[in-house]
């Protein structure tokens, strides 16, 4: 740290980033995207367990972070549905402790929500204010998260995204991947409208929020202070799919670059969601208006499809 930092931010360790999830699909890539703010703190979960109120107390006294990216939750919608406590314990209960500590600290948190928090009817997209009516686990538990870190006070952004994939971690295109070298021919829900966003993009979109123009610089400008204001923003790339739709565009791409696979295009087969039954209930419409977004950021998000590609392509060359 240079003295010239210090009079910045009055914080105890100015230029500590505390990143959850390190190993999870969005944590992984924070990390890299963050490195050159300053120094990243990544435990894993032998190294701190989330769920544990007392450890994460103790974790935060002895870094003290002047900057928190909660990419931490629990997942796996389905399994949510049996173990709700779980569920919350991670999505609602651990940013609530998060957000505390970080309005009686004066230091800025990040938190990541989803489109499982609308209610997933009619076809207009939602907006960051449009009413949450989840339909499963998850997605209530996301939602007393989202509450939780809005009503603490604390400086915040909470990025909502969508169908979350990545060269690494347990993804729908992964399971594509898969798939399609070992089955001819596939079932995929068609009515289930969204778009999928690489965990890169959502790295890249957090670190722009700290990256102002010149123009924005201000006299308390701080290298760990968001440039844009406290709330929720929709964070995806532009377009729409459905999973089936995904699911061909992949195949396509990966066929393009050269990937072996046994699935016949002709027989990926769009399905209803009646029809491909789950635990969970899944909203038929998660698109989200992208505008408060682009417009804060200034900048045009990049196309799903031109997404997949980048994505696909770190995947398939290694
Ligand atoms: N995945 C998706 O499709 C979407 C995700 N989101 C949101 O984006 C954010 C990031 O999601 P994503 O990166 O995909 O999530 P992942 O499931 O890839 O990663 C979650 C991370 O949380 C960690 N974790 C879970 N429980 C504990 C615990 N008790 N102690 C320590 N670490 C724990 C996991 O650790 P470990 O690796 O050890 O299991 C993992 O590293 C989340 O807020 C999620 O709700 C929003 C929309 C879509
Ligand atoms: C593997 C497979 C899935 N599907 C369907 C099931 C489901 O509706 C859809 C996607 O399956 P997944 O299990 O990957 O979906 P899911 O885990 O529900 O993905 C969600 O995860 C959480 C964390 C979020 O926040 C959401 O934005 C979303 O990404 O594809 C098929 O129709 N056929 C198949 O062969
Ligand atoms: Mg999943």
């Amino acid at each position: 740290m240079t003295s010239e930092h210090a009079h910045l931010t009055p914080h105890a360790s100015p230029l500590t980033i505390f990143i959850t999830g390190s190993n999870g699909q969005v944590g992984f890539e924070l990390q890299r995207q963050f490195a050159i703010f300053g120094n990243t703190l990544a435990p894993t979960r032998q190294e701190l367990d989330l769920t544990n109120t007392q450890a994460v107390d103790t974790y935060l006294a002895e870094h003290q972070p002047a900057l928190i990216l909660n990419a931490a939750a629990y997942t796996a919608v389905d399994k949510a549905e049996s173990e709700p406590e779980q569920a919350k314990r991670l999505n609602a209960d651990l940013p609530a402790q998060l957000a505390k500590y970080a309005a009686e600290h004066n230091i800025p948190l990040v938190h990541y929500s989803t489109d499982y928090v609308y209610p997933g009817n009619g076809e207009t997209p939602w907006q960051e204010d449009s009413p949450t009516v989840p339909h499963s686990v998850y997605g209530q538990t996301k939602l007393e998260g989202d509450q939780a870190v809005t009503q603490s006070g604390c400086q915040h952004l909470i990025f909502r995204t969508s169908w979350v994939y990545a060269a690494r971690g347990n993804n729908f295109m992964k399971t594509m991947l898969r798939l399609g070298r070992e089955r001819e021919a596939l079932n995929i829900v068609n009515d289930q409208i969204g778009a999928p966003t690489p965990a890169r993009l959502i790295a890249q979109a957090t670190a722009l929020a700290f990256t102002p123009h010149s123009s924005q610089f201000t006299p308390h400008y701080s290298p760990l202070t968001p440039h844009i204001p406290s709330g929720i923003y929709h964070l995806a790339p532009r377009g729409e799919t459905s999973w089936h739709g995904f699911a061909c565009e992949i195949f396509k791409q990966a066929s393009a670059c050269g990937a072996e696979l046994v699935i016949q295009p002709d027989r990926v087969s769009g399905i209803p969601t009646v029809d491909y039954p789950t635990p969970a209930k899944r909203p038929l419409n998660s698109r989200m208006s992208l505008t408060k977004l682009e417009a804060a950021l200034g900048v045009t998000l990049p196309t799903w499809q031109s997404q997949l590609g980048l994505t696909l392509k770190e995947k398939l060359e290694n």
